[in-house]
């Protein structure tokens, strides 16, 4: 019984992810160029998107409408406080119509959709119903509508992330990537094809492939699919295919992962750790958790973030990926090798210095050694 909840609860969650996914395309697509009044700019300087508020609402009542209001508790990055004022009416109709243009193809997900047009209060309630304060007991779901929004509003990567914790364990995680393709050697042509589109005209077609990862805790399997834009036609058994972390272990030959934004991680810090583990090939600057795609499906072997002193991570930007490259066979801990604790409500307590995700324990020793042997010398 168990198992086939948990079964239907994976399910239903790649199936919202998929959702969100075509939705934050949508919006992409738009901004290039124009409707740049879709981007705000929160307290922190961080952009936040029409698809940010749009995700968030329609997985909160995707989420409810499956599986009862009364069992679904969520936390989430965002709340509707800007969209909410007097002079943000114009933004307010903007997600308020993309929610319902996403929530109207429910039905080619296999979802139902809600039954009536949403109306502005509807969609206020649905996002700042995501007001789960997380903890040590009982379930909820966690989620980062828009991962990387910086790496969204340029027109490139970002991902969606939703994840479910019980008793502090995060159980399920599933990564929307809508512009990481399902072969690594599509990326340049993808991201250069992306970008000539965007400007010309907006995409359309089955090219224009991202994917979408998930796996349980403890099933020892991660899998990956394409996006879809109609479940009713996707074989899903014959689409899937199940990933596997690299098995590279020896530094030189292995690419490391960081953060695009020097203030999200410092940059001077992982040179010098790299130089130390040998570490020979440039790092992977990507936005969002991509970076934990990458490692999951064996594109790159190791992923470092060392935010400035004083920056709490919060548990939205690591849940789903953590799950999923631990499935894939790959290692996941701060930088003093401890596990991420997941219990403590928004952010992750106690975390020692940084984050290490890692393709197997070799290189993961290397590096929590060599952050011990260099921290000491750092300005962090
Ligand atoms: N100062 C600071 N230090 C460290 N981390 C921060 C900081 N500010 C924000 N964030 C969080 O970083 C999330 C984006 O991470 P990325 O890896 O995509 O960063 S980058 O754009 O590639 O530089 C980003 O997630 P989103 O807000 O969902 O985009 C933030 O949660
Ligand atoms: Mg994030
Ligand atoms: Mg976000
Ligand atoms: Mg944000």
């Amino acid at each position: 019984m168990e198992e086939g909840a948990r079964a239907r609860e994976l399910d239903v969650a790649v199936r919202v992810v998929q959702m969100a996914c075509s939705l934050c395309q949508r919006v992409q697509s738009g901004l290039v160029g124009r409707n740049r009044e879709q981007i705000k700019v929160k307290e922190d300087d961080s952009p936040v998107t029409v698809a940010d508020w749009g995700v968030q609402a329609v997985v909160s009542l995707l989420l409810s409408e499956c599986f009862g209001g009364e069992n679904v508790s969520i936390l989430a990055e965002e709340d509707a406080h800007t969209l909410s004022r007097k002079d943000a009416t114009t933004l307010l109709e903007s997600v308020i119509s993309t929610v319902n243009e996403c929530l109207s193809e429910a039905p080619k997900y296999g979802l139902k959709c809600p039954p009536k047009h949403l109306g502005a209060q509807d969609i206020l309630d649905a996002i700042n119903s995501c007001n789960s304060s997380g903890g040590s007991k009982g379930r909820f779901w966690v989620l980062d509508p828009v991962d990387g929004t910086l790496g969204f509003v340029r027109g490139d990567q970002y991902a969606v992330a939703l994840a479910l914790i019980e008793d502090g364990e995060v159980i399920l995680g599933v990564l929307g990537c809508p512009n990481y393709p399902m072969k690594k050697e599509w990326l340049n042509y993808h991201q250069r094809y992306y970008r000539l589109m965007t400007t010309l005209s907006p995409p359309s077609g089955s090219w224009h492939k991202g994917c979408v990862m998930y796996a349980c805790k403890g099933s020892g399997e991660a899998w990956m699919q394409p996006l879809v834009h109609d479940f009713g036609e996707y074989d899903q058994q014959s689409s899937a295919r199940m990933i596997r972390v690299s098995s590279i272990s020896d530094p030189a030959f292995a690419t490391f992962c960081e953060p695009v934004e020097k203030a999200n991680s410092s940059h001077s810090f992982t040179a010098g750790l790299a130089h130390n583990v040998g570490l020979r090939k440039q790092p992977l600057r990507v936005h969002s958790m991509v970076k934990y795609a990458a490692i999951a499906r064996g594109d790159a072997e190791i992923f470092m973030k060392f935010a400035r002193a004083g920056y709490k991570e919060k548990i939205w930007d690591h849940a789903a990926g953590l799950v999923i490259i631990q499935e894939a066979g790959g290692v996941v801990t701060d930088a003093g090798g401890h596990p991420l604790d997941f219990s403590k409500g928004i952010y992750l307590e106690g975390l020692n210095r940084g984050i290490i995700a890692c393709s197997g324990p070799l290189l993961h020793e290397k590096i929590i050694n060599a952050v011990d042997a260099s921290w000491d010398s750092s300005n962090l």
